[in-house]
């Protein structure tokens, strides 16, 4: 059988077994793309099952959440947790808070957990979960009795050795306080069981920053392997949220232009580039008073608000996607393309459909994929799980230091699987890369 057909046929087995999940399918396919012509040529990985094994969750824990709004109504959401892969450490992943998750958005978020995590290096096994629970509009006391509702199942099937979420849209430092009171309330002892904590009670330092920072530190290595400097670029970035913003700020400090953000409502130009002034009113507008982006535009004259729309049409030379899955399709990525954007660095999960993908790949635009470029921020979660452990707190710079060096060697190994003719295909090095590391503990373990 052609490679084609092998991809063909365990694409149609795994859409059987998981029908209407579109967004695993799409994650499942990628990855497949890029490591069956590798995997074909290893006999001991197809014998041991490999790639079928590590598409099938380990466990997948579904509950209802119910909680009380202000006037006394009574609220039932779904959530879960999808632990996926422990081969090479406890679970970890993040937990996402929106009216749009779904098993799938879980399950393809899980997946590509456990491929990010070992690019890391470090001991972490993949995990994702969430609630459909829509946090926009609702009080701080709302959101509390969620977090403590949730809390109150979820303590049973996580553990500092066993799964330690994180925070992801909709879940951060307010959810993960809220969320690790109630832990120790049920448990009665303090316990690195989450990360994302306050500076104060186990926390790390740059966590807060680190995915949108890391992307960037992706981003200025993938262009200087290819004669690029990042300095001077002008940078297209969508979303407003903890990883846009903190991928904004280290752009500005490494002397770009930062022309766009978004949120679900519209984009915001800043055809001069963002100032520090205005990135830090988004963030009170944005960490703080949970405002909409238009208001950027309102209190600044010079700046243009677009409603309903994205910005992938506005000139540049490097896009960071920091929003949502497929928030860029082949569209998007043709105007990006003609405008002469050199590199797509994702700083959101899976932001790109296959198709925009693709249209990068002809246009032989770089493309980093979240697994290998967002992976500052789960890599100084695994960092603050450490320092929990050793009962101590690293320095601002050290950890600065270590997220810069993971990212670093993220980086080497994507070039080390996926240089092809010159260029590195960066989705099959972070895909090949990570899933070896991942395959060989499987088959080491036997079957299990
Ligand atoms: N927070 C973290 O450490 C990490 C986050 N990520 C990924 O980065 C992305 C952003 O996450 P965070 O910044 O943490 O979340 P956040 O909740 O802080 O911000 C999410 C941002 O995306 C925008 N957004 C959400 N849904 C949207 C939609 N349907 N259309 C347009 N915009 C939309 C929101 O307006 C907001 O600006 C997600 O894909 C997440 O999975 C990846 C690695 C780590
Ligand atoms: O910090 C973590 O554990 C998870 C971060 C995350 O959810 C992600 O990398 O997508």
């Amino acid at each position: 059988m052609s490679i084609e057909q092998e991809l063909e046929q365990f694409m149609s087995g795994l859409k059987k077994r998981n029908p209407h999940e579109e967004e695993f399918h799409q994650a499942v396919e990628e990855v497949a793309t890029s490591v069956l012509p590798w995997y074909m040529d290893h006999e001991a990985y197809r014998k041991a099952q490999i790639l079928e094994r590590v598409t099938e969750p380990d466990r997948i824990v579904t509950f209802r959440v119910c909680w009380e709004t202000d006037e006394g109504d009574v609220r039932a959401n779904r959530a879960w947790r999808v632990q996926f892969n422990h081969s090479l450490g406890p679970y970890k992943g993040g937990l996402r808070f929106h009216p749009s998750v779904t098993q799938s958005i879980l399950k393809f978020l899980g997946f590509e957990q456990i491929f990010k995590n070992s690019l890391t290096g470090l001991p972490m096994g993949g995990a994702k979960g969430g609630s459909n629970f829509n946090p926009k509009g609702k009080s701080e006391r709302e959101v509390m009795r969620f977090c403590q509702s949730m809390m109150t199942e979820l303590h049973r099937h996580i553990g500092e050795d066993v799964d330690v979420p994180a925070g992801d849209i909709g879940v951060g430092g307010r959810e993960i306080s809220y969320l690790f009171g109630q832990y120790m309330r049920l448990e009665n002892r303090w316990s690195g069981v989450l990360t994302g904590k306050g500076l104060s009670f186990g926390g790390s330092a740059v966590r807060t920053e680190a995915t949108g920072y890391g992307c960037v530190y992706f981003c200025e290595h993938m262009l200087a392997q290819h004669g690029e400097e990042i300095a001077g670029k002008k940078v297209v970035i969508s979303g407003s949220g903890n990883v846009a913003l903190y991928a904004a700020e280290k752009a500005i400090e490494k002397g770009t232009k930062v022309v766009t953000l978004s949120d679900s409502s519209g984009f915001v130009h800043v055809t001069d580039g963002l100032t520090e002034q205005q990135l830090h009113f988004v963030k009170e507008l944005k960490e703080n008073r949970r405002g909409r982006i238009s208001e950027l535009a309102d209190e600044f004259g010079s700046v243009k608000f677009y409603p309903k729309a994205r910005p992938w049409g506005v000139d540049c030379d490097v896009a960071l996607p920091c929003a949502t899955q497929n928030e860029m399709d082949a569209s998007d990525a043709i105007e990006l393309a003609r405008s002469g954007c050199l590199a797509v660095c994702e700083g959101a999960n899976m932001p790109l459909t296959a198709d925009a993908a693709k249209v990068l790949a002809d246009h032989k635009v770089l493309h980093a994929p979240g697994k290998a470029s967002n992976a500052g921020g789960v890599a100084v979660s695994g960092l603050e799980q450490s320092q929990n452990a050793m009962r101590i707190s690293w320095s601002r710079e050290e950890v600065d230091e270590r997220l810069r060096s993971i990212i670093a060697n993220i980086h080497a190994r994507c070039v080390e699987y996926g240089h092809q003719q010159g260029r590195v295909n960066y989705v099959d090095g972070a895909n090949i890369a990570g899933f070896k590391k991942v395959a060989d503990a499987m088959l080491a373990y036997g079957v299990v």
